[in-house]
């Protein structure tokens, strides 16, 4: 496609245009508009026409000027088609009217989209549309995120040898629609070998053209390369010396202190790059972005992105899974939008703090036990839009009339949630009744200025009511009374005339006309004045009817001017208001929260868990809330309870959990998790009891992950996690274990369980629960004091096994791989061979085992599992010991020696 953009005289100007704005966007697709369409050219159009499967034609004769294009009217979906493909989108409108221009239009970039910015219509209630910023400040990581949807803006950072890598986890969990960097990689981060590794340019990607999502090599963690779409900025935009003053200038303040931000400098640079990204993209003032609130992770229940996965918190463990199996969807009964997020919210940050926990409980625990006054706010929330999200479309003026009108009926209703609400009396309900804005007079405000019925746009008018503005309505009756003027005019000229078709017309060309059919031309009088001929018909004016379409259309033109002008003071009005909005949707979220929590402990018979200080674990008949949902829901049979204890200061600390494939150990693990979690945000739980000292950490290494996808085999992702948990687990914290070592050969496996779990329980002391198939390991228990062993069950019969789910003190007595392999259909040969070689393998092992329990740990990794010539083994496997005469066994064993040597 060689052309040479820099000859001019080879450009229609058209084109000239195109190459000036795809200059300044190289990034973005260019969507161009020509008349009724936004056309696309060269490789843009190329690309656009493979991902939405539009034709693909040419401009010029030489079929050298690829192009496509879609209708002006129906662009909006193939644009949202393309954000959700990560891809970067300019406009570039026709800045003038070509009915009024002479030669060619004038043709600017107004708006640049990108999927952290433009707002996907289908973006679910409870989902949030993140653009998010990483930054590293003089060591320490920065991350930033605003989602435009709502406006809300925070910012966090990390310090230490891990900053980067926690940074990175902390998008990982977020999942950001768009990340927003410092082009030269990672400021400040000299001295750490942690880099972003970014290309030179990372949006120069040949294969996939301009404005794909671009590739950032991110070796350090999951979580960046779950982000399609990045995008970079200059290196001097995420710098204190412009982002800080570009952050304080925004939100009007003389300090960062004054943000909440003082002594985060990373946080803020991260924050104030953000800003100045939004900018650059043309997204208008963003005035209902007025607060960023810095956070931190370590004041909550902190679980990494792994756990997050793993735990299937919010997201199923693979995409394209329903999302059924996710805690999110087993506990979202709430009633609002608002509720929705929060609920997500809190579930990737449970509490840590006791007090905030128990008034929680407590508020759920009264609302639980009052099913009339539960309702009662349940009901009142009924009808309440996303308050947060509409206020966000009043902000970046997309609300027309009828959403502002929806804003109000949603504002309607507050006054009975307040009402409601003030039915209780566990503290949380009264400080949530009692600091709620009812906000009546914004209600007021706007039901009193726009109509019951609004139209849909401004265009016709007819949004704002009457009696607001007197000349509003003097205009409004000048044009009623011309419009009947009309009227009478036509019906006067019918009979002057004797032409009885004769009518009173208009359009937006030629305005107001008389229309006569062509039959009855020759009746028209002198005075009419031709103004167009038509094939069937003849139209006219008269100087009396120029003066009434000069009076209707003034009138008109001047009172949607009014209109407009009074539904942006209605605007402002509202967004001066918003701080209070955003407060109100912040408590009714939480009122829809602690009422779905209590709705759902009501329905499903959750009890109340004991939070405490101290490092116990214990549930009684406990039961895995999206298992158990699942399982009742298709029929499959009824969930078996389970109940677990663990103390990490007077034991048992660690569960070493054996028993077979499909036994139930995995789902018992999470179940641990996920109810700690649920405790943890102040929600009821599914178990007849439940006792838990806070936790502030839940570390997960369960199966495989897809990381292998990314390029990273399983074991080397197995012993990064493991790794990590080693490295950073408290006493507090809980760990959950599931088939480590098993990617790599047994014994290197086996080894290195063996020696986490001694970790585990000698040095950290975290509770924790640890499955595996390495059986060698239950005999841990005669030694670590505080190890258990628990074994899920099954039962034996003439058919082979079945599996009970229950949990039971004990070590398995053996895997029963083999009975699941034969279940799975693996041939009959195959089996009984297996069965052979296990036995064999079985009795030489149990003894080296047993010797090597009791050694010192440190000798155990010499002795304990060198591998034995199998040839060796085989033949002492088979000696009949009482059979051999003393001659014959001192020449096995000279015998066996050779062997060994040789
Ligand atoms: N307590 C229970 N009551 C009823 N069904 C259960 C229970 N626990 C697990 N199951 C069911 O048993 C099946 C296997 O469970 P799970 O994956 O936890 O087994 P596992 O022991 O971890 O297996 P593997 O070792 O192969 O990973 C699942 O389909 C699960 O729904």
């Amino acid at each position: 496609m060689a052309i040479d953009t820099t000859n001019d005289a080879q450009l229609t100007p058209v084109m000239r245009q195109y190459f000036a704005a795809k200059e300044a966007h190289p990034d973005c697709l260019m969507f161009c508009r020509i008349g009724d369409f936004y056309e696309l050219f060269y490789e843009d159009a190329i690309l656009v026409s493979r991902e939405l499967q539009l034709t693909l034609t040419a401009r010029d004769k030489e079929k050298k000027q690829p192009m496509c294009g879609v209708p002006y009217h129906a662009a909006e979906v193939y644009l949202q088609r393309l954000l959700r493909k990560g891809y970067r989108i300019a406009l570039c409108e026709q800045m003038e009217d070509p009915k009024t221009v002479k030669g060619i239009v004038k043709r600017e970039v107004t708006r640049v989209l990108t999927p952290g910015t433009a707002v996907d219509p289908a973006l679910g209630a409870g989902e949030s549309c993140w653009l998010a910023s990483v930054v590293m400040v003089k060591g320490v990581a920065g991350v930033a995120m605003v989602d435009l949807s709502t406006g809300e803006f925070r910012a966090t950072e990390f310090v230490g040898a891990g900053a980067w890598a926690l940074a990175v986890d902390e998008l990982g969990r977020v999942k950001p629609a768009e990340l927003v960097y410092a082009s030269g990689g990672l400021l400040g981060a000299s001295g750490s070998n942690r880099s972003l590794k970014l290309g030179a340019d990372p949006t120069q990607v040949p294969e996939a053209g301009p404005g794909a999502p671009s590739s950032v090599d991110d070796s350090d963690g999951a979580g960046l390369d779950g982000i399609k779409t990045k995008s970079a900025v200059e290196d001097w935009v995420m710098t204190a010396e412009h982002a800080l003053p570009l952050l304080r200038s925004h939100f009007r303040v003389l300090s960062l202190d004054g943000l909440g931000l003082g002594g985060h400098e990373a946080a803020g640079v991260a924050a104030g790059g953000l800003l100045h990204y939004l900018r650059q993209q043309k997204q208008g003032a963003l005035e209902h972005v007025e607060a960023v609130r810095f956070y931190e992770r370590s004041g909550c229940l902190e679980l990494d992105a792994v756990s997050v996965r793993n735990l299937e918190l919010v997201e199923p463990l693979f995409s394209g899974e329903s999302a059924q199996t996710t805690l999110l969807y087993t506990l979202d009964a709430c009633c609002t939008p608002m509720g929705k997020r929060l609920l997500r919210a809190t579930l990737l940050r449970p509490a840590m703090g006791l007090g905030e926990i128990e008034v929680r409980l407590d508020a759920v625990g009264e609302a639980a036990a009052d099913l009339r006054r539960r309702e009662g706010v349940r009901r009142a929330m009924n009808g309440l839009l996303d308050l947060e999200r509409l206020l966000g479309r009043v902000a970046m003026d997309s609300a027309g009339p009828r959403e502002v009108l929806a804003l109000a009926s949603t504002l309607g209703c507050v006054p009975r949630v307040v009402a409601a609400v003030g039915m209780f009396t566990a503290a949380k309900w009264m400080e949530l009744g009692a600091g709620l804005d009812p906000l009546e007079d914004l209600h007021e405000v706007i039901t009193a200025t726009i109509v019951d019925e609004p139209p849909v746009t401004f265009a016709d008018g007819g949004v704002i009511r009457a009696g607001i503005h007197a000349e509003l309505d003097e205009l409004r009756e000048l044009s009623r009374s011309g419009r009947q003027a009309l009227v009478a005019i036509e019906e006067r000229e019918r009979a002057r005339t004797g032409i009885g078709s004769l009518k009173v017309r208009f359009n937006s060309v030629f305005g107001y006309y008389l229309e006569v059919t062509k039959a009855n031309a020759k009746a028209v009088p002198a005075d009419y004045e031709r103004k167009q001929t038509l094939v069937n018909a003849e139209r006219f004016t008269t100087p009396e009817l120029k003066e009434y379409e000069a009076k209707i259309l003034t009138a008109q033109e001047r009172s949607l001017e009014i209109e407009r002008r009074l539904f942006s003071e209605l605007r402002a009005q509202l967004l001066a208001a918003a701080g209070r909005m955003r407060e109100t949707a912040r408590k009714v979220a939480e009122i829809d929260l602690m009422s779905c929590f209590a709705h759902l402990a009501a329905l499903r018979g959750w009890v109340r868990p004991v939070v405490e200080e101290g490092c116990a674990l214990e549930f009684v008949q406990g039961r895995h809330p999206v298992v158990e949902r699942r399982m009742e829901e298709s029929g499959a049979g009824r969930f078996v309870p389970n109940s677990l204890y663990l103390d990490a200061d007077a034991g048992p600390s660690l569960l070493l959990m054996t028993g077979p494939n499909m036994g139930g150990k995995s789902t018992y693990l999470r179940m641990a998790a996920l109810l700690v979690v649920m405790a943890q945000c102040g929600c009821f739980v599914p178990a007849e009891r439940m006792r838990v000292g806070l936790v502030d950490r839940i570390y997960t290494r369960i199966g495989a992950s897809d990381n292998v996808a990314r390029g990273r085999s399983t074991f080397m992702v197995e012993m990064t996690e493991t790794a990590a948990i080693l490295n950073t687990a408290t006493n507090k914290s809980l760990v959950l274990l599931d088939e480590m070592g098993r990617g790599t050969a047994t014994y290197d496996g086996l080894s290195l369980a063996w020696a986490t779990v001694e970790h585990l329980h000698n040095k950290i002391g975290a509770r924790a629960l640890f499955a595996t198939h390495y059986h060698e390991l239950t005999l841990l228990a005669d030694r670590l004091t505080k190890l258990k062993n628990v074994r899920v069950t099954v039962k034996e019969n003439a058919g082979g096994i079945v599996f009970l789910h229950s949990v039971e003190a004990g070590a398995a007595s053996k895997s029963y791989g083999i009975e699941v392999a034969r279940l799975a259909g693996l041939p009959n040969g195959v089996i009984a061979r297996a069965r052979e070689v296990l036995k064999v393998h079985e009795r030489a092992e149990s003894q080296q085992v047993r010797e090597a329990v009791a050694e010192p740990a440190g000798k155990v990794q010499m002795t304990l599992f060198t591998p034995l010539s199998q040839r060796i083994v085989d033949r002492l496997g088979a000696v009949e010991v009482d059979s051999l005469t003393p001659l014959e066994a001192l020449n096995l064993l000279a015998e066996l020696k050779r062997e060994m040597k040789g």
